[in-house]
């Protein structure tokens, strides 16, 4: 068959423009248009069958040079009640899947019934004579549309048959189904990609609310919300998902038993032992049969095998409270535990491995025993690899009467007491005092109290203990500005004098707020813990008030 030279370069053109389209709606409308200029006709429109697979909808129509999108809803039904409607020659098309050529749809029955082209034909005053159908199938022959084309006509502008140019509009339609594949393709891959974009953002919310949530509730049932506690809660979030050794520290009475527990419960172990050990309550030897267990007749009285603590923890938590206690003959057990994970029993001959998380606690100034000779400096590295330092309860603001409070509802349970409120006047004595037994002071004068508090009634500063109502209030940042407010400054003093008295106060102040913790006031400050002791040296500063670390 031979085809006008334009014919052949519209059918590339087409294949171009295809090719570089992926909108489906614009590749739609490209291909009537290019499709009325490969083949000849008056009249093209495309259908293409809805997402269902049971209807045919019209999507653009052409007449001469006028162009229509159209937006149908309900297009031609490809069955209807309960038979294909094969009357109607595009679904007949779309479901043979051949294409379909009629020189006149006028000539008499030829087994369609074009009813509504007779319509339009009557309404728009047109004559449809040819027509032509032929279906958009992709490459696994499975039908999309379906392209319809009217009165062909030929090189003259002449109606003429589509006989001639079905291969050519078979071509078109083949190379017209890919590109509309490929679009479709695209289109869900958009869609997809838009999805996943969207729940990636609804697990990211989701993620950062249950981050919040956490952090508003604290998982570990730690009572505090105050913003040092909130800084402790940010430490523990990343240390117990990972195996490391934990060393906390803060002053007694702070806590650090309970975020050991804490630890554990919320780590990969939280099925295993947790194990206890007081380092300082029990005596050298007995504290060495303790950890590492004993053999059969290793010392007079060992009558059996005992297993250690560090083979009771197998698998989970020891922990080591009251670390800087330990005598300097178990703190080289414990490095060669940690460096080896191995222990040997008293009497053993040989050592056996062991998979224990150690969390260590102290309220000791370790750099001090270090510098000291009774701390080992090793020991110390190996333990603080992650060190949490736990705020004194006067530096947990509101932490104090939500502690309190919590601390009536436990008693009032126990002690079968309607639950106590505290006074106004209570809440102020208990803001103001400076707790150096921390919570664990807070818990009994609440005990106390409540004990004495008749049922349902307010706690009443009486009820406190004496030394708690009698208490100087705990000095206020508002006092170190009083003192350093420019209306009190000498005023013949050069600018480093001035500076280095500025220091000096600020650096006994910052010490006697930390319970003269050197480390700790160091890091508060931070700075180096030895230009910390330098300037405390050089300043003089008095640190009598210190408590014996
Ligand atoms: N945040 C808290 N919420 C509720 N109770 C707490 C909290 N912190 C501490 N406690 C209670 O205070 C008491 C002392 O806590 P814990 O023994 O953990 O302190 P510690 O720092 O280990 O003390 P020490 O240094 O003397 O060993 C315990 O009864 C504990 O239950």
């Amino acid at each position: 068959m031979q085809y006008h030279q334009t014919q052949l370069q519209a059918l590339l053109a087409s294949t171009t423009a295809f090719a570089t389209e992926q909108n489906i709606n614009a590749l739609l409308k490209k291909i009537v248009i290019h499709a009325g200029e490969v083949i000849a006709a008056e009249g093209v429109a495309i259908f293409v069958l809805d997402v269902t697979k049971t209807y045919l909808n019209l999507k653009v129509a052409k007449w001469r040079d006028e162009v229509r999108e159209v937006n149908e809803t309900e297009g031609i039904p490809l069955q209807s009640v309960g038979q294909f409607n094969t009357d109607n020659i595009c679904v007949f098309a779309a479901l043979t899947g051949k294409p379909q050529l009629i020189d006149d749809i006028y000539a008499g029955f030829i087994g369609f019934d074009f009813s509504s082209i007779y319509e339009q034909d009557k309404r728009y005053g047109t004559k449809t004579h040819s027509l032509m159908v032929v279906p958009l199938r992709d490459h696994e022959e499975k039908t999309l549309g379906v392209l319809l084309l009217a009165n062909a006509k030929n090189q003259q502008g002449e109606p003429s048959s589509f006989v001639a140019m079905e291969a050519l509009a078979l071509s078109f339609a083949a190379h017209a189904a890919v590109a509309l594949n490929n679009a479709y393709l695209i289109d869900a891959n958009k869609k997809l990609i838009d999805l996943l974009g969207e729940s990636n953002q609804q697990l990211e919310a989701e993620n950062k609310h249950l981050k919040q949530s956490r952090k508003r509730l604290n998982n570990y049932q730690i009572i505090g919300e105050s913003k040092a506690m909130q800084q402790a809660y940010a430490l523990m979030d990343k240390v117990v998902a990972s195996p490391v050794n934990v060393l906390l520290r803060g002053e007694t009475g702070t806590g650090k038993e309970v975020f050991a527990r804490a630890i554990h419960n919320n780590s990969e172990r939280s099925n295993n032992p947790f194990i206890t050990q007081n380092c300082a309550a029990v005596p050298e030897q007995l504290l060495e049969s303790e950890l590492f267990g004993y053999k059969k007749g290793s010392f007079t009285g060992a009558t059996t095998d005992k297993k250690g603590l560090f083979d009771e923890a197998n698998s989970g938590t020891l922990f080591l409270d009251e670390i800087g206690d330990m005598p300097l003959n178990l703190q080289a057990k414990l490095l060669r535990v940690l460096q080896e994970g191995e222990v040997r029993p008293l009497g053993a001959t040989q050592s056996h491995k062991v998979d224990v998380r150690i969390i260590a606690a102290t309220h000791c100034d370790l750099e001090e025993k270090i510098t000291a000779g009774s701390f080992r400096e090793d020991l110390y590295y190996r333990l603080s690899v992650f060190p949490i330092f736990l705020p004194a309860l006067r530096e947990r603001g509101d932490d104090v009467i939500v502690l309190a409070k919590h601390f009536i509802r436990l008693y009032a349970k126990n002690y079968g007491n309607l639950p106590a409120r505290l006074a106004p006047s209570t809440i102020e004595i208990l803001k103001s005092y400076s707790f150096p037994g921390n919570v664990r002071q807070l818990q009994n004068i609440i005990e106390r109290a409540v004990l004495l508090v008749d049922s349902g009634t307010a706690i009443l500063p009486e009820h406190l203990p004496e030394q708690v109502c009698n208490a100087e209030p705990a000095e206020s940042t508002e006092t170190k500005s009083q003192v350093f407010s420019l209306q009190n400054l000498p005023v013949k003093q050069s600018l480093k004098e001035a500076v280095q008295d500025y220091e000096s106060a600020l650096i006994e102040r910052y010490l006697q707020a930390n319970n003269w913790n050197q480390t700790r006031t160091a890091e508060v400050l931070n700075m180096p813990r030895r230009t910390l002791v330098e300037k405390i040296n050089r300043y003089k500063i008095v640190t009598k008030g210190k408590r014996s670390h």
